[in-house]
């Protein structure tokens, strides 16, 4: 568990407010009348008519099911019906496995797809699209940059979120106050940390994933446990300015919370209680009334009970034996229990009114359509930012560059020393061809290496882009200009020394063009792998697809069986023509022969001239219709295609989400 430290829990104390004091203030300034929400007349509305700018969130009959193979299809919700609206705090609740998370992800419109959505949910009366930004939304994962700072994190984020209009200072400020907000101004210089690597503990990167998302302050907020990993005073704290945010700056937003084991100061924080068991709604309506449904039913909380934790023990069917037995003695089973529950509440008047409401607020008619762009920061800050962000990750991580570069290095002395001074006898043809070969195929596979570092990546710029913090296109600059400068290093560095230790061509041209070639070849390994990324995203089958790929360009790069000798269907055309390895391969080549004469002296004395063209042409079968620069500008050229293939990919998948 992770505990709060004294200093985090002073901003109330700071102001002179006590606990109990900070919660009557909460309710009454953001709980209006409408905090007895369960009646459907109009008036209740009548504030939030005037607040066109709020988000008002309906779902009706809303039912989900998931492909269970042959085995039919399984139901996760059942006919939901209910309502989110400015100003209000609605928590979803539930036993492990109800469909909380589901049912935040159907409304936030982000479900799997292999799933299947019936029913209607309509955002201010109208069917329309959450647009990347219109939302945020924690995840119940938290996904952070590991090797940032809790106020690098944060601070980055404030630069990509906020708009320009804001200055540098503001955005800082808003991001210390946030901070602060969530009681993580002690932790604030600590890396966030990840596997292998201890940092902030999980309640706090649990906070800083909230830090994260309501910087902006968007009209509507989904959570999913937002306290999970909070001890109760942290849970409290965390949830009351949640709460606190729902009328903030005269703006009321819509926020919407899955939580699984509220205190009772956490419960009274709630307006409105969706309390679900196996997808059903076994109750919907004003969470102060939900005691009063439980007693009326036959299921009283008994004194000093946390109600909470009563309305769970009741509905929770995963341990029955234990609840049997919890039940005071009652003779009925939890099944029993829910199924008396969900008939006791489609019975009720609560229910009834409940798609009166709903519809009440769809008739609405001055309701707008929703933003559709929130104001970010421009594109160029977004790069610039990010680009940052990026450069800085790859720096501290460990496994991104520096373990690539330590094993180039040995690698290279390993080449410099097989291959060392191999002169330039007629004999050095093949271990220059042989040395080339190596250095252009197994050290660039090896960038293959860095696809781990670069899934958590991917896994951050995903979450980010959905809760729409940036564009793909500053995402995939950013990531190509960061990391330019470490594949550079591992480039030249190791390349210098494989190069110059056996004594390859002399000359400064020919250094530049093979450790260009080298670093063409890397980044190109690298924009594969972003393409893998962004279809297997998961380390081992990317890792096993990838070298696939490779392996495969390598088999045909005109090496290990000549270009002539390549059966033409699929492997000759197209394959070869699109391995990288090819171009690789005849640059390099062209790069050390083109121009050379090499001597060889017969058995009996005679002397044999073989010209660098004749090894190329006749040798090697290269295509000596173009240059070795017209090689390297094809390696280029790839590197722009594959990256634009990527943020092509990433678009069209935003395109086919849900
Ligand atoms: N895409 C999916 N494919 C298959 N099953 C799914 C999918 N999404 C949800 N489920 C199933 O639906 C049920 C509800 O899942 P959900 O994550 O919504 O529960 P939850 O109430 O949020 O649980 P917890 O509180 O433990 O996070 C689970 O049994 C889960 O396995």
């Amino acid at each position: 568990m992770d505990s709060l430290p004294h200093s985090a829990l002073q901003p109330l104390t700071d102001h002179g407010i006590n606990t109990t004091l900070e919660m009557e203030t909460i309710k009454k300034t953001t709980v209006p009348n409408k905090r007895e929400g369960g009646g459907s007349n109009m008036k209740e509305f009548g504030t939030d008519q005037q607040d066109d700018d709020g988000v008002f969130l309906t779902w009706k009959d809303l039912s989900v099911t998931v492909s269970n193979g042959k085995r039919g299809t399984k139901s996760i919700l059942q006919d939901l019906t209910g309502y989110a609206r400015p100003g209000e705090l609605l928590a979803i609740m539930g036993p492990s496995g109800c469909g909380k998370s589901t049912l935040l992800d159907a409304l936030a419109g982000r479900l799997d797809s292999n799933t299947r959505q019936t029913g209607e949910i309509l955002i201010n009366g109208r069917k329309q699209v959450l647009a990347y930004g219109t939302s945020a939304y924690v995840t119940q994962d938290d996904t952070l940059m590991t090797t940032l700072t809790v106020r690098e994190a944060v601070y980055y984020s404030a630069q990509l979120q906020l708009p320009d209009s804001m200055s540098k200072s503001e955005k800082k400020e808003r991001a210390d106050m946030t901070i602060r907000e969530m009681g993580l101004q002690d932790a604030t210089d600590t890396r966030i940390g990840g596997w292998g690597v201890k940092g902030i503990s999980g309640g706090q990167k649990r906070r800083v994933s909230i830090c994260i998302e309501i910087l902006t302050r968007t009209k509507l907020l989904f959570l999913d446990e937002p306290t999970s990993g909070l001890d109760s005073a942290a849970s409290f704290y965390v949830m009351s300015r949640i709460a606190r945010l729902g009328r903030r700056d005269g703006i009321e937003r819509t926020i919407v919370a899955s939580i699984h084991q509220p205190s009772t100061e956490v419960f009274q924080l709630f307006h409105n209680l969706c309390l679900l068991s196996s997808g059903r709604a076994v109750y919907f309506g004003p969470a102060s009334a939900a005691n009063q449904f439980f007693a009326l039913s036959g299921f009283p909380c008994p004194t000093l009970q946390n109600p909470s934790d009563h309305f769970l023990k009741t509905i929770n069917k995963d341990f029955e034996k234990d609840i049997e037995e919890g039940l005071a003695g009652s003779a009925i089973s939890t099944e029993e229990a829910i199924e008396i529950l969900v008939e006791s509440y489609k019975s009720s008047d609560r229910f009834q009114q409940v798609p009166k409401q709903v519809a009440e607020i769809c008739k609405l008619q001055d309701h707008k359509e929703l933003e559709t762009k929130r104001s970010h920061a421009s594109f160029l800050t977004q790069c610039h930012v990010l680009t940052r962000r990026s450069f800085v990750n790859m720096y501290r991580d460990l496994g991104y560059y520096w373990l690539r570069l330590a094993i180039y290095i040995a690698l290279a002395i390993g080449l410099g020393t097989v291959f060392f001074n191999i002169g330039h006898s007629y004999g050095s043809i093949q271990a220059r061809v042989s040395l080339i070969i190596f250095i252009a195929s197994f050290l660039t596979f090896m960038a293959i290496g860095g696809f781990p570092s670069f899934v958590e990546d991917m896994k951050i710029f995903e979450k980010e882009r959905l809760n729409g913090h940036y564009s793909t296109g500053a995402f995939v600059i950013s990531n190509t200009l960061s990391a330019v400068p470490y594949l550079l290093l591992v480039s030249v560095i190791p390349g210098a020394i494989a190069y110059f230790l056996p004594g390859l061509r002399n000359g400064q041209e020919y250094f530049v063009y093979f450790v260009s070639s080298l670093f063409a070849c890397m980044m190109l390994v690298e924009s594969q792998m972003m393409i893998v990324a962004s279809i297997v995203p998961n380390y081992l089958m990317g890792i096993i697809a990838g070298a696939g790929i490779q392996g495969l360009m390598l088999l045909v790069g005109g090496f290990f069986r000549l270009p002539n000798d390549l059966p033409e269907p699929l492997w000759k055309y197209p394959l070869y023509e699109v391995a990288f390895h090819k171009y690789a391969y005849q640059g390099m080549f062209k790069n050390e022969f083109e121009g050379t004469i090499f001597h060889s002296t017969n058995r009996d004395g005679g002397q044999h001239i073989i010209t660098g063209e004749e090894i190329l042409r006749d040798t090697w079968q290269a295509e000596m219709g173009y240059s070795k620069w017209g090689d390297l500008a094809v390696l280029l050229g790839m590197i722009a295609f594959y990256r634009l293939l990527f943020l092509l990919i990433v678009k069209l998948t935003e395109k086919v989400r849900p």
